[in-house]
């Protein structure tokens, strides 16, 4: 049996529902579709899951809402109208809105995501409702009553394993199952979403829960590339791949999956595979334990912007027992994770995303390592920082990577900052300044790929 999970862009439309109810239909062991909110129909469009971030602010800020709620309702009604489905199903969701809109309080987080989850949640409905239309039998599973698990707060939210056993439950359910992405219930019944892009997680999920043959993620490539296809013309296609390497992608900057949704699939070994909806015969990429690494030790290059660096010195650090400890003791006070720290005799970094930062917690955190661990200087030095990272299993077996590698930067005439090479030795970054990030990965993506057309 097969799980397949269709992305934002893949139900944006009626006529891209249509091409998933084809895909659905031209294979029998696809039996549950996990399914995103309508996503971007063209460049400049909004998802549907930002236009309910904007409508739950304009109830937060107790402002009037019609126009943004109007917003949300014209998406679907467009979608249900192009489907030829019955023009009381935009009332329904219209009603389903002003409901959860009902349910605001003091808990903004909450309600916050109630509104999110409603867009997978009406898609879903939306979409049982069109299989039924044109004869295929399917029905829409509620995640609260399937079982889909995740932990009470305050913790980042993550499925709950002790949930499979219910979710397994999905396999014996007749017909075609669509069931929403994204958004999950906890023991005490509170819903609550996932991160961005978390459709993908919902389907990894269900996935692992059903033991599925393959977990199959469509989206709007043909596969996932070397490096990002916006900014290198033509990139490599990734045949294969293995869980470790797409993780390590994702979490760097390939946002075609998401980096939380391997570990499920994994755990349970089932192979994923990132194919396209507007294409469905092309291969895609396959997901797997392992790959053949001996011919391309590097298999993508990942890029993201948006880091800062915490540079503290202090004579003597290396033998100050526990500074380490104290400096991030004082970054977790104020709530925030660390990248990387890179440290020398005297000094040591902390790379940061911009998104922990504030004015007044930058100001704090200087002041605090001033004056609890009397560094000599504190500052932070880069606030516009990109990191660039090289991955692939067969690195750690590949000597000189890493002079080609800083060998091709220099050929830009751009500095490194900073260089980390990952423990697993499946991961190699490089901390650059932000206006170099897109000529350093042209280049190194010349360096590793520019001769290879197919990878793995
Ligand atoms: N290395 C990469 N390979 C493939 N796609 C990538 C890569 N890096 C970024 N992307 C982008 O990811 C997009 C697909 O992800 P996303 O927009 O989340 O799709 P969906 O709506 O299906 O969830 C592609 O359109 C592509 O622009
Ligand atoms: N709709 C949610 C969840 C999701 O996974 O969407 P997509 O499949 O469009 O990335 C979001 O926009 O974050």
């Amino acid at each position: 049996m097969k799980v397949c999970k269709f992305g934002g862009t893949s139900v944006a439309t009626a006529e891209q529902i249509k091409k998933v109810v084809d895909i659905v239909k031209s294979d029998t062991s696809r039996k549950i579709i996990v399914v995103s909110a309508p996503g971007k129909r063209y460049p400049e469009d909004e998802k549907v899951t930002d236009l309910l971030i904007t409508l739950a602010n304009v109830a937060l800020n107790n402002k009037n809402i019609e126009t943004a709620l109007e917003n949300v309702v014209t998406r679907y009604r467009l979608i249900a109208e192009g489907l030829g489905l019955d023009s009381t199903i935009a009332q329904v969701i219209e009603d389903d809105l002003r409901n959860r809109l009902a349910t605001k309080s003091n808990d903004e987080s909450l309600f916050m995501d109630t509104m999110k989850a409603a867009g997978e949640d009406n898609n879903a409905k939306l979409i049982a409702a069109y299989f039924n239309h044109v004869g295929i039998l399917a029905q829409y599973a509620c995640p609260k009553k399937a079982g889909l698990l995740v932990n009470e707060r305050p913790e980042r939210v993550q499925a709950l394993p002790e949930g499979y056993a219910q979710l397994e439950n999905l396999k014996n359910a007749e017909g075609i199952v669509v069931f929403p992405g994204f958004f999950g219930y906890t023991k005490s019944g509170t819903l609550r979403t996932f991160n961005r892009g978390g459709s993908d997680i919902t389907g990894s999920i269900v996935a692992a829960a059903v033991r599925a043959d393959l977990y199959e993620n469509f989206t709007d490539v043909d596969s996932v590339f070397a490096a990002n296809p916006t900014v290198v013309e033509n990139p490599a296609a990734i045949g294969k791949m293995t869980y470790r390497e797409m993780r390590e992608l994702s979490y760097a900057g390939f946002s075609v999956f998401h980096d939380e949704a391997l570990m499920p699939a994994f755990l349970r070994s089932v192979p994923v595979c990132i194919k396209n909806t507007n294409n469905p015969e092309a291969p895609g990429t396959m997901i797997v334990s392992e790959r053949d690494y001996s011919s391309q030790p590097v298999i993508g290059i990942a890029t993201d912007s948006g880091f800062s660096t915490l540079f503290v010195e202090k004579y003597l650090m290396n033998q100050e027992i526990g500074f380490g400890r104290r400096l991030l003791q004082i970054l977790e006070d104020e709530g925030i994770s660390f990248e990387h720290t890179p440290s020398g005799i005297d000094n040591m970094s902390v790379i940061i995303r911009n998104e922990y930062l504030t004015e007044e917690n930058r100001v704090k955190i200087i002041k605090r390592i001033k004056e609890e661990l009397h560094a000599d200087d504190v500052h932070f030095r880069e606030t516009d920082y990109s990191m660039i990272v090289l991955v692939g299993e067969g690195m750690r077996h590949a000597t000189g990577l890493t002079a080609r590698a800083a060998t091709a930067i220099a050929r830009t005439g751009s500095n490194i900052e900073m260089i980390n090479q990952g423990s697993s030795e499946v991961s190699l970054v490089f901390g650059v300044d932000k206006r170099d990030e897109d000529k350093i990965l042209r280049e190194l993506y010349t360096e590793f790929f520019q001769r290879v057309k197919v990878l793995a």
